[in-house]
């Protein structure tokens, strides 16, 4: 049973992706390293979500964004973006330990939520 369906968004520049190590306090993936996002509110789309959370996040406005795929688990599901055009430089905002560029290749050495690794196998076979 899906029980939290969530927005995730992929800023993407050249070769490499925006990540962030998800706050301790967590209670879901505490120290992991994820895509900005989070959960879709009622009444909103995903596309909603993630233009809001990239805002609330990192601070960027999605100019364009690119639906990569839809992933699910007994958990949760996730709707993946990626945003290759937004103003504004990504940048902690709020509830995270770090952000830093990372290169696509490189993106799986980092400890992910289970459902990010097939998100980065489609980010690979789709700008490899
Ligand atoms: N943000 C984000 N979430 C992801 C990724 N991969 C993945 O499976 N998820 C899942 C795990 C998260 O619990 C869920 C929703 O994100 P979230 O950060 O809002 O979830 P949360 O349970 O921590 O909620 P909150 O404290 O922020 O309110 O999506 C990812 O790359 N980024």
């Amino acid at each position: 049973m899906t029980i939290l369906k969530a927005a995730i968004g992929i800023i993407k520049k050249g070769d490499s992706v925006f990540m962030c190590q998800r706050s301790l306090q967590k209670s879901t993936y505490p120290g992991f390293w994820e895509y900005p996002g989070g959960k879709i509110e009622p009444g909103e789309t995903a596309e909603e979500a993630i233009k809001r959370e990239l805002y609330e996040e990192v601070g960027i406005g999605a100019v364009d964004i690119k639906h990569l795929g839809y992933w699910e688990n007994d958990s949760y599901s996730i709707d993946a973006f990626v945003v290759d055009n937004y103003t504004g430089e990504p940048s902690i905002k709020e509830n995270q330990i770090a952000c830093k560029w990372v290169l696509i290749k490189d993106a799986d050495s980092y400890k992910l939520p289970p459902l990010t690794y097939p998100v980065n196998e489609r980010l690979r076979s789709v700008y490899k």
